[in-house]
């Protein structure tokens, strides 16, 4: 049985027309604009990529974006000023620092100087503590997209046994916290996993975040489990002609479209969610910061 494939392009055009929405009631009814600021250190031409998109998307949807865009060797100082900048900016109502960052900087200080309250990646400490006691927080963007889909998949997930393959602090455990909260039964696995297989074959959920092309294959999956894979591969295509590249996921598609239920392809599935809930996020700060009912569904 082939499974069915969880459009996330489509799901994230709906949830960037919802925002847009909001955003024109914003403006009409309070002449607010949110403003989203993006920082990206370095020339990593795949980060410029998320960014660029990220901006057009943004005006899309009736905000303000703003972009920094500093040299590789910016002093962890220079870029923490910018950030304190930001901060204190009232057009700014979100700040997204892009990662990694360069090795000479302590991304963890980085992130901690952010103004939580405009933390829209959700990294922040404070953010991270609050999720994860099941208190009002900002919602890491990539998990909170697969907890979209998931919940538009399965309604309820209660009881579901999930496991998340990949234990960072910015896919793998703040999407182990969702589905823990979800009330599925969670396990997080990671390099250390004994027998990753067995592991994952238990898995009614399966999130893949690990980094590595195609590590999954279908004789991991359970007949009928959902797979959702985070996994942004850039690999060598020569079929596609020479020097060319395509983007594959940490699941190998072909094997495990053939056993789930249901599968999140690459690209078009997590990819476009992620920027989709920045957006979303980005107008929950700029409503949070201005005492005004922030819309409903768009929070975890
Ligand atoms: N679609 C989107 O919007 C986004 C996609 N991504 C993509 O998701 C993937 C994961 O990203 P990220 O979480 O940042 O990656 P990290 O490199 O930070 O974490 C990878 C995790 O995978 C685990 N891992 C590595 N190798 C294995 C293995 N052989 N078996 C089991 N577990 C393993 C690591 O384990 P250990 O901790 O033991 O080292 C680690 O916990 C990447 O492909 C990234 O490009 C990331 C962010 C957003
Ligand atoms: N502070 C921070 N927050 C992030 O959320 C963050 C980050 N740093 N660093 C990098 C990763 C990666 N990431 C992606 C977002 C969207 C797509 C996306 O839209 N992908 C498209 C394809 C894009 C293409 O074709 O290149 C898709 O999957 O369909 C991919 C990757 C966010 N990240």
């Amino acid at each position: 049985m082939a499974a069915k494939v969880i459009d996330g392009k489509a799901f994230a055009a709906k949830l960037r027309e919802q925002v847009a929405g909001h955003v024109a009631r914003l403006k009409a009814d309070h002449g607010i604009v949110p403003g989203l600021a993006v920082v990206l250190v370095g020339e990593d031409p795949a980060s410029q990529v998320y960014v660029r998109s990220k901006g057009k998307q943004t005006v899309e949807a009736g905000m303000a974006s703003f972009e920094h865009k500093l040299e590789d060797s910016v002093s962890e100082a220079e870029l923490l000023a910018v950030v304190e900048k930001l901060n204190a900016d009232p057009e700014v109502h979100g700040i997204l620092v892009q990662l990694p960052l360069p090795g000479h900087i302590n991304s963890d200080l980085v992130i901690n100087a952010i103004d939580p309250a405009k933390d829209v990646d959700g990294f922040h400490i404070s953010n991270v503590g609050l999720l994860g006691t099941g208190q009002k927080s900002m919602v890491p963007c990539t998990p909170l997209g697969c907890l979209m889909m998931l919940r538009e998949a399965h309604g309820s997930l209660s009881g579901m046994n999930a496991v998340v393959v990949g234990r960072s602090n910015i896919v793998g455990k703040p999407m182990a916290q969702l589905l823990l909260g979800d009330s599925c039964t969670v396990t997080i696995a990671h390099s250390r996993t004994k027998d990753l297989a067995e592991v994952c074959r238990g898995a009614d959920i399966l999130v893949a975040a690990v980094g590595r092309p195609q590590m999954i294959p279908g004789d991991w999956v359970k007949p009928g489990a959902t797979v959702i894979d985070v996994g942004i591969n850039r690999i060598d295509a020569p079929e596609r002609g020479e020097g060319k590249t395509r983007l594959v996921g940490d699941v190998d598609y072909a094997s495990c479209a053939e056993v789930a239920g249901a599968i999140t392809p690459v690209p078009g599935g997590v990819g476009p969610m992620t920027i989709a809930c920045l957006l979303s996020n980005t107008l929950v700060a700029t409503c949070r910061a201005n005492g005004i009912a922030e819309p409903e569904g768009l929070t975890a």
